[in-house]
Order: C-alpha cells, then sequence, then structure tokens
C-alpha cells in the first residue's frame, strides 16, 4: 500500500496511479510575483458549526477531524467557487523536523507543518461522488509557522494519546475550525488534486497566505502519532507531505494585491 517511505512514497505512486503525472497535480510551489491579482474573486465565505464535529481518527497516513455533512451546517462559500461546499474534513502534514513538512511552498519557503480543510460541492449526492469531479472539492489549506504555542491547536494534541496508532479513532465533538484560520484570509488559489492518492484532479485548492502559529514542542507532540497500527513495529508519523509538483502552465491567481 502507498505511504511515504522510499519503497512506497510519492516517488512510486505513479505506478499505481498514473495520474500522478496528470496536468493538475498538488501540490505546487507558489511563486507570489508570478501569481496574477483578480479583483473578480470574492472574500472567503467560511461558517462552521462546532455541532458538526464528530471524531478525530488517525487514518495511517495524517489525523483527521471529521464532521457530520448531511446538513449546510459547516460550509465554504464564495471565494473563487461558486454554490456551496461542505466541510467533511480537516487534517494535516508535517515534518521530521521544522524545516520542512508543508505541501505547498511559498518561493520555494517550506513550513513546518499545513492544515488541510476539505469541502466538497453539494451540486453532487456525496463526498466520495463529488470527489471524482473537476469541480467536486474545495480544499483551505493553511501554513503552520514556528511562534507562540497555538492554544486552539492544543485541543487536537490533548486527544492524541488516544489516537496514537494507525486505525485508532475517538469521539472528538464540539471543535470549531474556524478557531485554525489565520486574521487575513487572503488566498491564492488554483485547479488541482488531492495529494496522496487517488490523487484525484478535483480540488480547488484555496491557499492562505498568513500562517497560524504552532510551537516547536507542540510539533514534537505531532511527531508522536504512528504511521503504524497496534502490534505492529512503531513507524512515527512524520514527513507526510507530497513534494510540490510541475505547473504544467496552470495559472495561480491571488486575491490580493
Ligand atoms: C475518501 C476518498 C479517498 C481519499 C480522499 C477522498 C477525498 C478527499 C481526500 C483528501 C485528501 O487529502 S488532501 N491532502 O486534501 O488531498 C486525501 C484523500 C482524500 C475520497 C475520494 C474517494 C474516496 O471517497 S469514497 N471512499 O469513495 O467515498
Ligand atoms: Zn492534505
Amino acid at each position: 500500500a502507498w505511504g511515504y517511505a522510499p519503497n512506497n512514497g510519492p516517488d512510486k505512486w505513479a505506478d499505481n496511479f498514473p495520474i500522478a503525472n496528470g496536468p493538475r497535480q498538488s501540490p505546487i510551489d507558489i511563486v507570489p510575483g508570478e501569481a496574477s491579482y483578480d479583483a473578480g474573486l470574492k472574500p472567503l465565505n467560511l461558517k462552521y458549526d462546532p455541532s458538526t464535529c464528530q471524531d478525530i481518527l488517525n487514518n495511517g497516513h495524517s489525523f483527521q477531524v471529521t464532521f457530520l455533512d448531511d446538513t449546510d451546517n459547516s460550509t465554504l462559500t464564495d471565494g473563487p467557487i461558486s454554490g456551496i461546499y461542505r466541510l467533511k474534513q480537516f487534517h494535516f502534514h508535517w515534518g521530521a523536523s521544522d524545516n520542512r513538512g508543508s505541501e505547498h511552498t511559498v518561493a520555494g519557503t517550506k513550513y513546518p507543518a499545513e492544515l488541510h480543510l476539505v469541502h466538497w460541492n453539494t451540486k453532487y449526492p456525496s463526498f466520495g461522488e463529488a470527489a471524482s469531479k473537476p469541480d467536486g472539492l474545495a480544499v483551505v489549506g493553511v501554513f503552520l509557522k514556528i511562534g507562540d504555542e497555538n492554544a486552539n491547536l492544543q485541543k487536537l494534541l490533548d486527544a492524541f494519546d488516544a489516537i496514537k496508532a494507525k486505525g485508532k479513532q475517538t469521539t472528538f465533538a464540539n471543535f470549531n475550525p474556524a478557531t485554525l484560520l489565520p486574521g487575513c484570509l487572503d488566498y491564492w488559489t488554483y485547479d488541482g488534486s488531492l495529494t496522496t492518492p487517488p490523487l484525484l484532479e478535483s480540488v480547488t485548492w484555496i491557499v492562505c497566505k498568513e500562517p497560524i502559529s504552532v510551537s516547536s514542542e507542540q510539533m514534537a507532540k505531532f511527531r508522536s502519532l504512528l504511521f503504524s497500527a497496534e502490534g505492529e513495529a512503531e513507524c512515527c508519523m512524520v514527513d507526510n507531505y507530497r513534494p510540490p509538483q510541475p505547473l504544467k502552465g496552470r495559472a495561480v491567481r491571488a486575491s490580493f494585491q
């Protein structure tokens, strides 16, 4: 099965998922000087209801917080998209050390981690259906930068002892993902893909310019999770990021000047 090790990592994914070499793969290196300001881009409208928060899970590739998505209580509208996209889950990617870990990079700069808030287009009947459509998903990416301890992030980290190994999950209620957003919601946007197999080219990427803070001690806590299941040889969950992929002529637009 795919992973992030030398024998099953990003350089091997094309063996089973040939779309890995497709025309709209993610992540990418965002070069601010080459992004074009688009005055037609609207501000992001993110409305999240903490009561839709369900559980937190170690899926063997990252940890994710999953939301009830049978109502329009937690949605993304406006920004570069049309229609209503529902929040399904959020998860992170991070490094073995503070000098790497993000998937998108900014003029080659890597951040220690990156948050992805995954939303699906309600013009389709379900998340899984939407994931195979070119306008099916919208993922908001937020960079994490080493600085002050992040009290909102700490609520997630406090649940880690219950989800240390692959496959573990626990209930996780009343968390408001809006508390993980930066103060300024300026963003870059481009057409891309899932950054893990099945690498489906169904994502409108919305990457926030402003990072949120995470302390170095909190980053160490991320690295205490395991790729491995209980009873298997322990393998620390680190470097679960795909490196930037070729832009192949795509436009990157900026919501700000
Ligand atoms: C669950 C699914 C397979 C994996 C997957 C999905 C959606 C969004 C995803 C975001 C990811 O992360 S990222 N970095 O934002 O791209 C990573 C994987 C994702 C759907 C696509 C088909 C499966 O759906 S299904 N079983 O058919 O209902
Ligand atoms: Zn992701």
